[in-house]
């Protein structure tokens, strides 16, 4: 949100401390890993089961490709240290290329395999390169063709895996599983009950998936389809099994491309929605303001510019977003002459938050706006709940767009960092 007001408070001239060296002393935003933590994410595979050309992890909504989804929900989260995408050596420039337009961080190329596990083990192998100190304690492997995951999975997922070794999503199955005789006669059938579906993501400690892939089989590494099974067989590790959300699906088929393109098309017109309605909320207020949902691509021209910011981060259940925009503010090293207001928008769709993050989330504002502070920038946080009665999101909208012109016009130090209700 970006306003002209003039701030009426006086600045703090001054040089501030890095956003980086603060951060050593404040746990990052949303859920708190204190150990590294990387990711391998297996995208070198040619989709032949959706019946297309294009492999599906390169198949674009909205003009980006199905795999920068996947990426972007992995570098918001604050404490993955790096991502590796393996992809097969004909595509390494293409994704190197999707990298670069789409500004991802934090995330490197190498080339996969035949076998899905060949691809993976390229991955970890590629983790390993550097000083035994810099690899990390816990890898998370994820399907690139799962965009659909969120930060407080992953979060229970790379704890457990500390914990135990291994750790993988699970899902109940929806058939029963059968065994076929060769004459395509019924053999015998699973008792369902006793059975899971294993999804992604999966965790394990670096050593586990190591030692895994370098004691497993040729035939594991052709006709292998599970990592955790290669934890249990060739280093003795029982993989905690956590029941994932539904959805941790994997695009596998044309008919899930058009899914997983409805999904996209419904979370963007959602950011949209929230932030046209705010507009329009705001643009009732006796204060000139813009919302921006984010500030990337053409938005990055708000750095420069004195101004006030909203941040919305639609069903985001981490901080991530404020991390990466007071990075950006602290990247463009601009004196800040007058108090900046940044706003955490948090539109809770879903009832449930783990228990983990939701705790975390009073407490990871505040340690962020305490870091931001010494910026002389006021990091204010806005709940609220994406109603499906028209009338209460109407009034919800209404309410933030008040709290949103009161802060900054007030700036008033007693709310910095507060997670206050709309
Ligand atoms: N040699 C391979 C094969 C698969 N994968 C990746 O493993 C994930 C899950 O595999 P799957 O859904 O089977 O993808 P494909 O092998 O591409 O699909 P298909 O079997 O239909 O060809 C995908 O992200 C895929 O890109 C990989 O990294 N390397
Ligand atoms: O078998 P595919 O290559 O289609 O997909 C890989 C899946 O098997 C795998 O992601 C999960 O079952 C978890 O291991």
């Amino acid at each position: 949100m970006q306003s002209d007001c003039e701030p009426d408070r006086p600045a703090h001239p001054g040089v501030f401390p890095t956003l980086e060296a603060r951060k050593s002393d404040h746990q990052p935003a949303g859920c708190s890993v204190d150990f590294p933590v990387s990711v391998v994410l297996p995208a070198g595979g040619t989709g032949e089961r959706t019946g297309l050309l294009t492999p599906k992890q390169f198949c674009s909504f909205l003009g980006r490709p199905l795999i920068s989804y996947t990426v972007q929900a992995f570098e918001r989260v604050p404490w993955i240290q790096c991502m590796v995408v393996v992809v097969a050596k004909e595509n390494v420039d293409l994704m190197t290329d999707i990298i670069q337009r789409f500004q991802h961080r934090k995330v490197r190329v190498v080339p996969g395999g035949s076998t899905r596990h060949r691809s993976i083990c390229n991955g970890v192998l590629a983790l390993g390169e550097g000083e035994e100190e810099e690899r990390p304690k816990v890898v998370i492997i994820h399907d690139a063709v799962r965009p659909f995951v969120e930060e407080d999975f992953l979060y229970k997922i790379a704890m457990a895996a500390k914990e135990q070794g291994a750790a993988g999503a699970i899902r109940p199955l929806v058939s029963t599983v059968i065994a076929t005789t060769q004459e395509g006669y019924l053999d015998h059938s699973l008792e369902r009950a006793k059975y899971r579906a294993s999804e992604m993501p999966q965790g394990f400690t670096y050593d586990v998936i190591y030692q895994a892939y370098q004691r497993c089989s040729e035939s594991d590494f052709e006709f292998g389809t599970e990592c955790l099974h290669l934890a249990l067989q060739y280093c003795g590790t029982n993989a905690k099994l956590l029941q994932g959300p539904p959805t941790l699906w994997k695009v596998t088929y044309k008919r899930d491309l058009a899914a997983a393109e409805s999904i996209i098309k419904g979370g963007s017109a959602q950011a949209v929605t929230l932030a046209d309605a705010l507009q329009k909320a705001v643009g009732a207020l006796d204060t000139e303001l813009d919302v921006i949902p984010d500030l990337k691509g053409e938005n990055a021209r708000y750095l420069l510019k004195e101004s006030n910011f909203i941040q919305v981060s639609v069903n985001g259940s981490s901080l991530s977003e404020v991390e990466t925009l007071l990075r950006d503010l602290e990247a463009v090293n601009r004196a800040v002459l007058h108090p900046l207001v940044v706003i955490w928008m948090h539109l809770s769709t879903s009832d449930e938050l783990s228990v983990s993050c939701r705790a975390a989330e009073p407490a990871a504002i505040m340690d962020l706006a305490s870091a931001a502070k010494l910026q002389n920038i006021l990091v204010y946080g806005i709940q609220l709940h994406q109603s499906k009665d028209a009338e209460l999101w109407e009034r919800s909208v209404l309410k933030v767009a008040e709290i949103t012109s009161a802060l900054i016009r007030e700036r008033s130090p007693a709310l910095v960092g507060q997670l206050l209700q709309a």
